[in-house]
């Protein structure tokens, strides 16, 4: 490789660098602007999504500068003159960040993250911010979705071998164990993030002693916590009986675990060697079940009554299998004119729900104090006061019809402060407990929006006074084209 890979801050499109050296050739890089991330779609057809990808994103803002071997590329390959990539040399990040926090539940049209600072650096951190956020809430977001349907079973993440390459499967896991996963197959995910790992064996270990007697007994022999995959041959007629037959040699040498199964009807089988182990007095012995399973598939089993105690779970999460893009988009809100003062700005689109809110703002989640139970996010400007208030007038802003008055409950903030001016204020929590949050938070909803099919819609809200200036600023917009076209 011709330059090292010593920096992540060209990790990002074109279109930004060639943005921000419009800015800066027009004197307009250093003007205050304020971009927000929101996504339009909540994603397999989920009732709530869950935040991750934040740990990240500071890590990377953390880093961000531009390295000589990051400015001699752009000197090799861009017309950019000299001026513009000292700039770029010299640029520190100076922006402020606000964010969802890891493990908190996030809705459609309503801003998980704020970006505000000098418009060239806001700008730049687009494309990276987007790449993580996207992905990470993606994957976790259905991690939750199988955690809200097996209960209190344990789930172990298997996805590293399908994810889209390394550094989607390390983050992708973590998104999973946010999600709700136990531990995940990837060793070095449990040495980078603390997350406990888990594993049985493969057909392989079956194969290479081309009898399942032989691979378990070999596999006992060195190991004290076995967990037998029992279906390389005929899980019924071989892998069962072969390891009950094992158990039984190996008496108090081993702790006879659990037998896996990974194909077939797991319905019929996983009752039928329920029957064998518990015939066998191996009532404590678990059934693992992994082969393409989801949130659907599980749920259909525990219909049927199978008889599986702990899932192992790895394409369809680490890839978001059935919805493989979140669509979080990243877009101008505010920003300061010729005369220093901050101008909303406005994205229109004939489609209503895709007409951009304008504005700085805050996301408060209204939980009732009686139960606990969150009524709905209610999007208001940034200096607008909601904590205090006694009672909150609840509208949804297309139905303007649908509307609600709350009152004895608590407003909670969903952006915190996570830089300020460029210093990062926010201290990364740690990982179990950003899980535990998030087994929290999905708790605090009402099983009508948590159930994996047909959810209700969570009402997600806007103030009167955003709503209302959002309203101006169509007209303002469409005011403005008319008289252009004259
Ligand atoms: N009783 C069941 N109800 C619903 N889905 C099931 C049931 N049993 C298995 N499945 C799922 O059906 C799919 C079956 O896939 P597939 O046909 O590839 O399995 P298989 O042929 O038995 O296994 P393999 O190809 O890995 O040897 C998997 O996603 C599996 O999780
Ligand atoms: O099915 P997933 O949810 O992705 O879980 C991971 C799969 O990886 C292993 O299979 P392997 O890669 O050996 O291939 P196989 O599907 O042919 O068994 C394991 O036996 C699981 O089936
Ligand atoms: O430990 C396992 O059983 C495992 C690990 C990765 C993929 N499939 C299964």
């Amino acid at each position: 490789m011709k330059y090292a890979d010593d920096s992540l801050v060209l990790h990002t499109d074109f279109y930004e660098l060639n943005m921000m050296y419009t800015y800066w050739q027009q004197g307009i890089a250093e003007r205050n602007a304020v971009f927000e991330v929101y996504f339009r779609t909540l994603p397999f057809g989920s009732g709530f999504a869950v935040f991750a990808g934040l740990e990240h994103v500071v890590k990377y803002l953390q880093d961000l500068k531009f390295t000589d071997d990051d400015i001699a590329y752009l000197r090799e390959t861009t017309p950019y003159p000299e001026a513009f990539l000292t700039y770029l040399k010299d640029m520190a990040f100076t922006c402020t960040v606000r964010s969802a926090v890891e493990g908190d539940l996030v809705f459609n049209n309503e801003p998980i993250m704020q970006v505000e600072g000098p418009l060239a650096q806001a700008q730049l951190v687009e494309t990276a911010i987007l790449n993580m956020l996207n992905y990470q809430t993606l994957v976790a977001t259905k991690a939750a979705r199988i955690r809200a349907v097996v209960g209190d079973d344990p789930l172990m993440e298997f996805g590293t071998r399908r994810a889209q390459e390394t550094e989607a499967a390390i983050w992708g896991t973590r998104a999973a164990y946010i999600g709700g996963f136990n531990s995940t197959s990837n060793v070095r995910a449990g040495k980078l993030f603390g997350i406990p790992i888990s594993g049985t064996h493969a057909h392989a270990l079956v194969q290479a002693y081309r009898d399942d007697y032989q691979a378990f007994k070999a596999y006992a022999e060195v190991n004290h916590d076995v967990t037998f995959l029992v279906d390389t041959y005929d899980t019924l007629r071989s892998g069962v009986p072969a390891a009950i037959k094992v158990a039984r040699e190996m008496g108090d040498r081993i702790d006879f675990q659990a037998v896996r199964i990974d194909s077939g009807d797991m319905a019929y089988i996983s009752k039928r060697v329920r029957q064998q182990l518990d015939e066998a007095g191996f009532t404590d012995t678990k059934i693992v079940a992994s082969n393409d399973l989801d949130e659907n598939t599980i749920q259909s089993l525990k219909m049927q009554g199978a008889k599986i105690d702990v899932w192992g779970v790895g394409t369809k999460v680490i890839t978001a299998y059935d919805h493989p893009a979140l669509g979080a988009v990243y877009k101008l809100v505010s920003i300061e004119d010729e005369t220093g003062a901050m101008v909303d700005t406005i994205k229109l689109s004939s489609n209503a729900e895709k007409v951009s809110t304008p504005s700085k703002k805050q996301v408060w989640r209204i939980t009732r104090h009686s139960n606990g139970k969150s009524e709905g996010d209610y999007i208001a400007r940034a200096e607008e006061e909601v904590a205090g208030l006694d009672e909150l007038y609840m509208f949804h802003p297309s139905y303007p019809y649908i509307n609600k008055t709350v009152r004895d409950f608590d407003a909670r903030p969903v952006l915190r402060l996570i830089f300020d001016q460029g210093e990062q204020v926010y201290q990364l929590p740690n990982l179990s407990d950003i899980r535990e949050f998030c087994l929290r938070s999905v708790d605090s909803l009402w099983d009508e929006y948590t159930r994996v099919l047909n959810p209700q819609e969570y009402p997600v809200d806007l103030s009167q006074t955003l709503w209302d200036n959002k309203m101006d600023l169509i007209k303002h917009v469409k005011t403005k084209v008319a008289k252009q076209q004259l």
